[in-house]
């Protein structure tokens, strides 16, 4: 057995993760959630004073907003779009017999107006865009929500529906970089806390395709994302468990985000993967809370 799947039937046997029956989707404990309470509680105090608000979103965007980002030329393989039955009675049998006979029921569901988020931040931007031009300055939001990416796996900190937590930075080019670099130290010195090797390398996001590669690429050349790598299932391939992006202004054009001064905004954000650095703890200080290290426990629990 692989590392990846023994981990994943250990969370299992323990009862820290339940399975569904399709790799990606897991119930979590009452253990796992106060674990991902007490992180985020812990980032959110960091954080405090520079935020300017706090929003939580639903799993789900509007279609008009999610193909105003780009993710279906960029990554198409890991989005998903929510898709309902729109008929009449008659359609009603139809899927009905289907379903009892075994076909493909799904043929005749139609496109809503919804597709699941990808990334946190992607409903955060048509919000600032509609509100005019930002005030002077900029602005830093926290934020929340659950992503779907379309990437099942026995690695079970690579899930198809998970939480990220954010900060997001909006305003010019040097404040986007300079929230950058003070998150990806700050990453650290939260790593550090947590007792966790750690180290950040720069990377790229998984762009599909043969052009792809070039993007990948390019984002590399340009220092544009940059990963908190923590081992979880594998000490040759660390896992990202956080992501520090500099958006440059494509966000701010894509939405037509303003700033003050009336030019396209500049964006960050610094992402923190809920799940995969609950993984972490678990794997690196083992699956019983009480035995984790003291200074561990303090920083969390306080
Ligand atoms: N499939 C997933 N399951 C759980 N957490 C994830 C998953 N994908 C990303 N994350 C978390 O969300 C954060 C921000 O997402 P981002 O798009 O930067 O990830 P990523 O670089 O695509 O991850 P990877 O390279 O492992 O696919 C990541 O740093 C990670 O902690
Ligand atoms: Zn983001």
């Amino acid at each position: 057995m692989d590392a990846q799947t023994s981990f994943l039937d250990k969370l299992f046997d323990r009862g820290i993760l339940h399975s569904s029956g399709v790799d990606g989707l897991y119930a979590r404990s009452g253990a796992f959630e106060d674990v991902i309470r007490r992180f985020e509680d812990y980032v959110l105090k960091i954080g405090e004073g520079e935020t300017s608000e706090a929003m939580v979103f639903p799993p789900g965007m509007t279609m008009a907003d999610f193909e105003t980002s780009g993710y279906m030329k960029n990554f198409p393989q890991l989005a998903g779009t929510v898709h309902a039955f729109c008929g009449d009675n008659h359609g009603h049998m139809d899927l009905l017999e289907c379903m009892a006979t075994g076909k493909d029921w799904t043929e005749g569901q139609k496109r809503t107006d919804l597709a699941l988020t990808p990334a946190a931040c992607y409903p955060l931007y048509p919000i600032l865009a509609r509100r005019g031009p930002l005030p002077e300055g900029g602005v830093t939001v926290a934020l929340q929500s659950y992503c779907f990416r379309h990437e099942p796996s026995k690695d079970p900190a690579r899930m198809q529906m998970f939480r990220q937590r954010e900060y997001v930075r909006v305003g010019n080019a040097d404040e986007a970089i300079e929230f950058r670099e003070t998150w990806k130290r700050r990453g650290k010195e939260i790593m550090d806390a947590l007792h966790l090797p750690a180290h950040v390398d720069v990377a790229n996001d998984p762009f599909f395709g043969r052009a792809g590669k070039m993007l990948g690429a390019s984002q590399r050349e340009q220092e544009l994302k940059f990963e908190m790598l923590v081992a979880i299932t594998s000490s040759e391939n660390p896992t990202a468990c956080m992501s520090f992006n500099y958006h440059m202004d494509n966000f701010g054009k894509a939405w037509g985000i303003a700033r003050a001064d009336g030019e396209p905004a500049h964006t960050a954000c610094v992402g923190f993967g809920l799940e995969r650095i609950t993984l972490a703890l678990f794997r690196h200080h083992g699956l019983e809370i009480e035995n984790w290290p003291e200074a561990v426990r303090a920083t969390l629990w306080g």
